[in-house]
């Protein structure tokens, strides 16, 4: 695997790997776990190369945010993506992404208001910037994300159509479904923040969805069910939930009941820890 810092070096490789065949990108900020190296495998599955980037991108970081904490290892992490065989790993630093002057802001209007774009200002604002210049870095016939992050992948695809792009074209911006821990908590890199008991606690968030899901299913109304479920998440030691809500799954649109495409999308704080998840619900 090669690692690169400098754009000149990853323009030079990336062309050098595109006449093998198709390239495959799988952006990240790094702090690797199961659901990441799951993206890598995806994309492995379906291209001849693979090119990781690890950018911690302070653009989508609010104040106040994790931005400082956000947990950096470079090496443990271009260890695991050695393993996986990957072969490229793009890391460049902030001065590379966005040299003095830069001034420029991608921004995508609908789909990301509401739910984290209410809770976190700005920030698909920086995940839709960052993520474009990625996109016109590597060029990647394709590139791979999580549905743990369904808002942040709703947001990549609408700009990815808008734009016209064609490295990669909206229909290789491919979703990978959550990959979650035994007792059922999403992975994220985040997790890593919670105390033990924390952790422990933070499983009534999935648990809670699925319950919350089923009588959503079984025909009870819908808002004080997910009354119901924030109750149950503050019971369990959760201090906030940001948002509970069933929205269409493609628009994103709120919905006040079940539908083929609903899902239920919820955000909630434990020990300062912000947690995310959404689950379909079905019609
Ligand atoms: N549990 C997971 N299952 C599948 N994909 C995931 C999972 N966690 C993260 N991803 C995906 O990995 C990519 C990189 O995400 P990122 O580096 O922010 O990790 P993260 O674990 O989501 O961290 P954070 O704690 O910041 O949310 C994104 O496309 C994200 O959706
Ligand atoms: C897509 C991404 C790498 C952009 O910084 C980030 O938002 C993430 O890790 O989900
Ligand atoms: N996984 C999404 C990136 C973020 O929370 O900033």
């Amino acid at each position: 695997m090669q690692t690169v810092t400098t754009l000149h070096t990853l323009r030079q490789t990336v062309d050098d790997l595109r006449r093998t065949g198709p390239v495959a990108l799988v952006p990240t900020m790094g702090a690797l776990h199961e659901g990441h190296l799951t993206l890598v495998r995806e994309a492995a599955h379906h291209s001849a190369s693979v090119v990781v980037s690890i950018f911690v991108n302070p653009r989508q970081f609010g104040a106040g945010e994790d931005l400082d904490a956000y947990p950096r290892q470079l090496a443990v992490d271009s260890a695991k993506l050695k393993e996986e065989g990957v072969t490229l790993l793009w890391a460049p630093d902030a001065a590379t992404m966005y040299p003095p002057g830069y001034a420029t802001n991608v921004s995508v209007s609908g789909v990301s208001e509401g739910l984290c774009g209410a809770d976190r200002p700005g920030h698909f604002d920086g995940v839709a910037t960052v993520v474009s210049k990625l996109f016109n870095q590597v060029r990647p016939d394709m590139a791979f994300f999580g549905e743990k992050d369904w808002q942040q992948l709703a947001v990549i695809r609408r700009m990815t159509r808008d734009l016209d792009l064609t490295f990669p074209r909206v229909d290789a911006v491919h979703g990978v479904a959550t990959v979650r821990e035994a007792d059922g908590l999403a992975m994220s890199s985040r997790n890593a923040y919670l105390s033990p008991p924390q952790r422990a606690a933070a499983a009534t968030l999935p648990r809670a969805m699925t319950e919350a899901i089923a009588r959503i299913r079984d025909g009870q109304e819908v808002r004080p069910t997910l009354a119901m479920l924030e109750d149950q998440l503050l019971g369990a030691g959760f201090e906030r939930v940001d948002y509970a809500e069933l929205r269409d799954g493609d628009s994103l649109a709120s919905l006040t009941g079940p539908s083929d495409k609903a899902r239920l999308f919820v955000a909630a704080r434990i020990g300062g820890t912000r947690l995310i998840d959404n689950m379909a619900v079905g019609g």
